[in-house]
């Protein structure tokens, strides 16, 4: 034993080669201990939060990183011998900062006059990124993984991380309040339409520009008492909470077709600056569970609307159910839990329509379910008169008042009355003579 001993210390290959093998195994715990140390340092000194493609604040944040990116092009290049308030060396480390990975996200932008035009932004493509964001450094990851779906839009589902110094994890908050007014800011004077996709709400297109309450003229008080209702109803959360009323309104606006009652709508969630949820419980594949969900996930500040109820359970209705055309798969019964269910805190006032009451079950518009009921009809003297104003302007109040007369005892819709208006938009008197026109439309 002690010959092999000594033959093997008195090698020098072994020898250098135990000499290595401790090398390696130093250097290995050198490596680990340098890896864990900086885990630790990692830990201790930065903070992360991580954005998933399926929360509200993914776009908003991904909109907030597309104006940084276009305030720090602007202000690396902008002024460049001594303009903008960036100094030089600022002006360096923004263009050194500048993504270099992009991608493209178009959006659309509506005018007031109604025409719409395409914008292109840049947004941090995948992989790692850094900004300056005030004195803050923040790492942007944008991550996607291609193996896992979002169900709810059967797309890839997607990560951004931002990271920062532990010091500076107060940005986050701030960061997120800033992406969450800029993006409410581009709807400022506008409606946004929700319509339902799946078990959630989506925007339905562009958000439009509010419709004024005064465009859309209805008989003397009405517009008014709707809108004092509506008011009341959102002033008093707490008189609903402290007797445990669900905070809920029902309002069914019908009429004939044509009497502006989803005008009316639109033009009240513009003065409320509200939005719109529109439920179609005629639509394909819309089951009592999916409706009962859609009603308590609606967003804040949004009117739901449920247009035509009759038409979801009227004669056509009844058709479908005898093996006629294939409808929903709602239920009369569903749509009344449905409605009885949204008996959270959180303010609901549910709008339907219809042009036929009659056809209506009296249990759908009992109070609680239906509060208020009103009429729109077709257009009274007061309304053709005020229209035909609008139109034409103060100075022709004698050519409405004639106009009036004309159809006095007339069942004409305020649609109609507007749709004679734009063929002879250019001549009050023309309106006039032409009159008879609208009765032969009938
Ligand atoms: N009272 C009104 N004042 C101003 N415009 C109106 C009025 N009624 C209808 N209109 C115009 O007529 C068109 C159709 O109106 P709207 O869709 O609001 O009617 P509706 O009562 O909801 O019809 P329907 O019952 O067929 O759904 C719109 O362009 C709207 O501007």
């Amino acid at each position: 034993m002690d010959t092999v001993a000594a033959a093997i210390s008195g090698n020098p290959y072994f020898s250098a080669g135990f000499g290595l093998l401790g090398v390696g195994a130093g250097l290995a715990v050198l490596r680990q201990g340098a890896r864990r140390g900086a885990d630790l340092l990692r830990r201790q000194l930065l903070v992360s939060m991580e954005i998933p493609s399926h929360d509200k604040s993914y776009q908003w944040v991904l909109g907030w990183l597309s104006r940084r990116g276009a305030e720090a092009i602007r202000a690396a290049g902008a002024g460049a011998p001594g303009g903008g308030d960036a100094s030089w060396a600022r002006r360096r480390l923004m263009a050194a900062l500048t993504p270099r990975h992009v991608a493209v996200q178009t959006s659309y932008k509506q005018h007031d006059n109604g025409s719409v035009s395409t914008d292109f932004t840049m947004v941090p493509g995948q992989g790692k990124h850094v900004i300056m964001y005030g004195r803050a450094l923040l790492q942007v990851e944008r991550q996607r993984n291609a193996k896992m779906l979002d169900i709810q839009s059967a797309t890839p589902f997607e990560t951004v991380t931002l990271t920062t110094l532990s010091r500076d994890r107060a940005v986050f908050s701030r960061i997120l309040a800033e992406a969450r007014a800029m993006a409410l800011a581009q709807n400022e004077g506008r409606t946004v339409l929700y319509t339902s996709f799946g078990p959630e709400w989506r925007p339905l297109g562009l958000p439009r520009k509010r419709r004024l309450l005064r465009s859309v003229v209805l008989d003397r008080g009405v517009s008014e008492a709707i809108v004092a209702d509506v008011r009341e109803f959102i002033a008093n959360g707490q008189w609903y909470d402290d007797r445990g009323i669900p905070y809920r309104r029902g309002y069914l606006l019908h009429g004939p077709p044509g009497s502006g009652k989803t005008s009316f709508i639109q033009a009240l969630a513009g003065e409320l600056g509200y939005n719109i949820c529109i439920l179609n419980l005629s639509e394909r594949g819309l089951t009592d569970d999916r409706l009962g969900h859609l009603l308590t996930v609606a967003p804040e500040r949004s009117l739901l609307l449920l247009e035509d109820v009759d038409a979801a359970f009227g004669r056509a209705r009844q058709l479908s159910d005898q093996g006629g055309f294939q409808q929903s798969m709602v239920t009369f019964s569903g749509l009344l839990n449905a409605l009885d269910g949204v008996a959270s805190s959180d303010e609901r006032i549910i709008f339907m329509t219809t042009n036929h009451l009659d056809r209506l079950d009296p249990a759908l518009v009992r109070p609680g379910r239906v509060d208020v009921k009103v009429l729109l009809a077709n257009a009274s003297p007061h309304q053709i008169r005020t229209m035909f104003v609008r139109f034409y302007g103060a100075d022709h109040a004698d050519l409405a008042r004639r106009f009036a007369d004309a159809l006095r005892g007339c069942s004409v819709s305020t649609a109609q009355l507007q749709g004679h208006f734009v063929v002879h938009k250019k001549d009050a008197q023309c309106a006039l003579d032409n009159v008879g026109a609208l009765l032969a439309e009938k």
